[in-house]
């Protein structure tokens, strides 16, 4: 029997593809009457049993196709993603209408391909139709682009999974007048990139941003004649290691940022959690408001008495208020060396009858207390189909 020709069945492939891309514009289209719907009814976005069944279905007509359910439920897991994201989208325009703009000014550490010009994308895929780009060169920068009016959003990096919160992050925010209006994370898969043909054992110098550094640690601790050169942002490091274009030099960082400036990975999955997220948050000069169908976070920092159980006092009221914490970071407060600052996420809108009752409580036990923002969470967890 003759073998199929291979240009034949290419171009069946891009016909078959150009179908599916028609299918998913027209199923985004669908979220979108959802949404439309979901805004009169108040109904929430998420609805986990109709993802079950949906996916349930699915996973059936998938076996007669011989697609297996991992595919299927892999698939379908990020096309559902982006429907609620989308759907999210609608619904934060509809209720912060000035937050509406086609193209808007983002500023972020390093340039294209650092990691954080990678969360920008991934943030304002579906917010606005065209970004431009501030690429900045320390945080601080980043923070008062925004607050100069010279960007409308800023975008900083706030924990990591290896190396946990990012100090000089949290230390900025306790004196701006920005608020968070959103966050988003991204997968960090660091590699080390190099800008010619060479191997590891040629490496002697290594440059990268300090949070890389950090995460990798246990990677650079096996090369102690490595040097290593801190860069202001991983962004920057790709342009060094591609300007020197010498076999001995490497940078680490994502390997899309480093493809930018021509570098190639010989080597992958360098950090300490091999399941490495950094979270980013997103900055504006005015606060937004979270619909009711969207689940929300806020954080707030406060300072507490210097007595005894002063801090267990104030989480005590967020549990009596039914507010469950999911994050709680200290910082020391600069000219007080005795006094420190915590930062804490809850999950809940500040809007709710029970986060206006805890603040007032909260108000009456703490020596200071700012709320920094309220904003939908990013945490949009897949839905596992239950099979029989
Ligand atoms: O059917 C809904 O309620 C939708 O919002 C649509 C949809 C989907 O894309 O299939 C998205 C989110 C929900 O959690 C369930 C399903």
């Amino acid at each position: 029997m003759a073998s199929p020709n291979l240009d034949t069945v290419r171009k069946d492939i891009s016909g078959t593809d150009k179908q599916l891309l028609e299918l998913l514009a027209k199923r985004r289209q669908l979220s979108m009457e959802v949404a439309k719907s979901k805004l009169a009814s108040s109904k929430p976005v998420r609805d986990t049993t109709r993802e079950q069944q949906l996916l349930v279905e699915l996973i059936e007509t998938g076996k007669s196709l011989q697609l297996d359910a991992p595919y299927v439920t892999q698939v379908f897991h990020s096309i559902i993603e982006d429907s609620v994201l989308l759907q999210q989208a609608y619904l934060q325009q509809h209720i912060n209408p000035d937050t509406i703009a086609h193209k808007v000014r983002v500023a972020f550490l390093g340039q294209q391909g650092s990691y954080s010009h990678l969360a920008a994308q991934k943030y304002f895929a579906r917010k606005a139709e065209e970004v431009i780009e501030h690429g900045c060169k320390t945080f601080k920068e980043v923070i008062g682009k925004v607050e100069n009016g010279l960007a409308d959003y800023a975008l900083l990096p706030i924990e990591n999974t290896s190396s946990g919160g990012i100090n000089e992050v949290y230390d900025l925010l306790q004196h701006t007048s920005l608020h968070i209006v959103g966050e988003v994370s991204v997968p960090v898969e660091h590699c080390l990139l190099v800008a010619t043909a060479t191997s590891e054992e040629k490496i002697k110098t290594i440059y990268s941003h300090f949070q890389p550094i950090a995460q990798c640690s246990e990677y650079l601790s096996h090369l102690p004649e490595v040097a290593i050169e801190r860069t202001d942002a991983t962004s920057h490091a790709f342009e060094i290691v591609a300007n020197m274009a010498r076999d001995d030099v490497a940078a680490i960082g994502n390997a899309d940022g480093g493809r930018l400036y021509g570098l190639t990975a010989i080597r992958t999955g360098l950090a300490n959690q091999k399941q490495n997220y950094s979270r980013f948050i997103v900055v504006a000069r005015k606060p937004i408001d979270v619909a009711e169908q969207i689940p929300a976070k806020t954080t707030f920092i406060m300072s507490v008495k210097q007595r005894p159980g002063a801090l267990v006092d104030a989480l005590i009221i967020l549990k009596q208020n039914n507010i469950n914490m999911c994050k709680l970071e200290s910082r020391p407060i600069p000219g007080n060396p005795w006094e420190e600052m915590f930062y804490v996420d809850v999950e809940s809108n500040v809007s709710s009858s029970n986060l206006i009752t805890a603040m007032e409580q909260l108000n009456d036990i703490t020596t200071f207390i700012k709320i920094l923002g309220c904003y939908p969470s990013d945490d949009i967890s897949p839905t596992e189909p239950v099979v029989d």
